[in-house]
């Protein structure tokens, strides 16, 4: 019997840069709340670029730190034009996306997912058989992933009560279990402490390593 033909994904990932991004971890990581949103895009985007369903990895930043990280690991920079929002953002790197590998689909994933298995988004993206589909997040209320298959205009609309605002827009959310690591996004130091119990990437352990090793009492693992 013939395989059957599965098309990988584009995934445009959206970085802020570091020096403004993840404002709500600088109460408890106040040294190193910019290192961590470093370290949450490269393990995000090195976990995506080894899901077997994914073909590339756009990155849509204007950090330069970020930028030289994840072209080492295999991704592809694209600037953070026009410079307006996070779904302007979006909208330029699926445009980018579509030009560069016409005939794919194109995910918007967040890049911050520093516990992403490469298996649980593999299934994700091949559950993505909707013209859109998108991953609710942990907390519920907002988006992870938001998937538009070849040939369909992305339109995101992420921000707070995303999730209600992709489904209000004709987009399938995805009912599967044993996804937690594509559902964790990390905007509280609670959210990290649950990330890191899930286990992180290297990138964000390194990272954690250091705080755990900095002054005590100054920062830590906050529940
Ligand atoms: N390229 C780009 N990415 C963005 C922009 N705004 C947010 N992002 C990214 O979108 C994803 C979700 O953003 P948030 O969770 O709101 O991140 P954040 O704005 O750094 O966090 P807070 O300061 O805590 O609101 C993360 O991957 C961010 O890096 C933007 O204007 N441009
Ligand atoms: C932008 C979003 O993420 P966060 O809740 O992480 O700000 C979203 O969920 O649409």
């Amino acid at each position: 019997m013939a395989d059957l033909q599965v098309v990988p994904w584009i995934l445009a990932i959206p970085v802020k840069r570091t020096a403004i991004a993840k404002s709500r971890l600088a109460a408890a990581y106040p040294q190193h709340r910019p290192e961590l949103a470093r370290a949450f895009a490269v393990d995000t985007t090195a976990a995506a670029l080894a899901s077997g369903l994914v073909r590339a990895v756009l990155v849509v930043t204007d950090d330069p730190v970020v930028a030289a990280d994840v072209t080492a690991i295999g991704a592809v920079v694209v600037p953070d034009v026009p410079g307006a929002d996070l779904n302007a953002a979006l909208r330029h790197g699926a445009a980018r996306a579509a030009e560069r590998f016409p005939g794919h689909g194109v995910a918007a994933l967040s890049a911050d997912l520093p516990a992403l298995r490469p298996a649980e988004l593999t299934a994700v993206l091949a559950a993505c058989t909707a013209a859109r589909s998108f991953v609710i997040d942990e907390p519920g209320t907002g988006t992870t992933m938001l998937a538009a298959a070849p040939g369909v205009a992305l339109d995101p609309r992420f921000g707070v009560g995303s999730a209600l605002a992709h489904q209000a827009s004709g987009a399938i959310p995805i009912d599967l279990t044993g996804i937690d690591s594509v559902r964790r996004d990390v905007d509280t130091a609670a959210d990290l402490a649950h990330a890191v119990q899930l286990g992180v990437g290297p990138a964000t352990a390194d990272v954690m390593s250091l705080v755990l090793g900095s002054a005590i009492g100054s920062e830590g693992l906050a529940c």
